[in-house]
């Protein structure tokens, strides 16, 4: 079995962790580094089993070492890395925005590189994960990152010059959706409904219109028309989306998520 470590057992560091785990892999396959001791003895205890490294350990111990801190903690991870991995090591970069000719330039000649922008749905198994082969990757090495992806979700392969807008879409994802529910939930409590009646209506419509869309081959449009009946209730709040330019704010939020991805990546242009 492939050994993993993850450096950075954040947010989406745990969810790969966790994801991983329930789709099978064995705990002592799995290793993590974490800044913060404390994190890293709630995740030990979390899940049992799971080892907290160094970062030398790691690089000597892991096939595969997935980096997982803020793109703005990169410098120093890639100071430690440096000197401890060569071409037979694989670093798999989640972080948005950096391009992987930056750990290129940073890491030893010949490091292989698969840049990826997964979600936290992965927590679950629903994860949409895109990755990019850097310049040393090959496709062995594309095929062992979509393989140990696919135990967490679906998995695509792009060219990484997507990258960015990827991580708009669905590495930023999830979080409009939960924006949006948040808000319909508070329309209930509006309503006058309590908020827990409210929740359930709410999540279980947005589970319900999340499978139609993963399961039918309809187009979002015409399942949407499907519930907007002539001179009914939908078009009256259709109406109302459309006069406050929802599309369009849809548009714009996901367009600055997309610069910001990009400035991100420059930000680590002069090293
Ligand atoms: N949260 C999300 O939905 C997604 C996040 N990402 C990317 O994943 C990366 C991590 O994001 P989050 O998990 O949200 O952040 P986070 O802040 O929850 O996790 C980062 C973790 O890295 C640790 N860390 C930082 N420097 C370290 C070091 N030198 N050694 C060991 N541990 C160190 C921090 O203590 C923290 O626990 C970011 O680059 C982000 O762009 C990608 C897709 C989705
Ligand atoms: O907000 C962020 O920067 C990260 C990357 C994609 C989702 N969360």
């Amino acid at each position: 079995m492939t050994v993993i470590a993850v450096l950075g057992a954040g947010k989406i560091g745990e969810a790969l962790l966790s994801g991983l785990l329930h789709g099978g892999h064995a705990p002592g396959d799995l290793l993590f580094m974490e800044r913060y001791p404390a994190r890293a003895e709630e995740l030990t205890q979390r899940y049992p089993g799971l080892r907290s490294v160094t970062v030398a350990d790691a690089a000597k111990q892991a096939d595969v070492l997935v980096v997982a801190v803020k793109p703005q903690d990169i410098d120093p991870v890639l100071d430690v890395l440096a000197p401890l991995l060569g071409p037979s090591s694989l670093v798999v970069s989640l972080c948005a925005g950096l391009p992987t000719s930056l750990y290129e330039r940073r890491l030893a000649e010949g490091v292989p590189v698969v840049r990826v922008m997964p979600n936290t749905p992965m927590l679950v198994g629903e994860a949409m994960s895109a990755i990019s082969a850097g310049r040393h990757a090959t496709a062995e090495h594309l095929a062992v990152v979509k393989e140990l992806l696919a135990h967490v979700g679906q998995v695509v392969e792009v060219p990484e010059g997507q990258q960015d807008a990827v991580t708009a879409l669905s590495g930023s994802g999830p979080a409009y959706f939960f924006f949006l529910v948040e808000a319909m939930i508070d329309a209930g409590i509006l309503l006058g409904l309590p908020r827990a009646l409210a929740g359930q209506l709410i999540i279980q419509s947005a589970v319900g219109a999340a499978k139609m869309l993963a399961e039918s081959d309809e187009h979002p449009a015409l399942l949407r028309e499907a519930v907007t009946s002539p001179a009914g209730t939908t078009i009256n709040a259709i109406r109302e989306l459309e006069k406050h330019g929802v599309r369009a704010a849809l548009l714009d939020a996901i367009e600055a998520a997309r610069d910001r991805s990009q400035e991100l990546g420059r930000a680590h242009d002069e090293h």
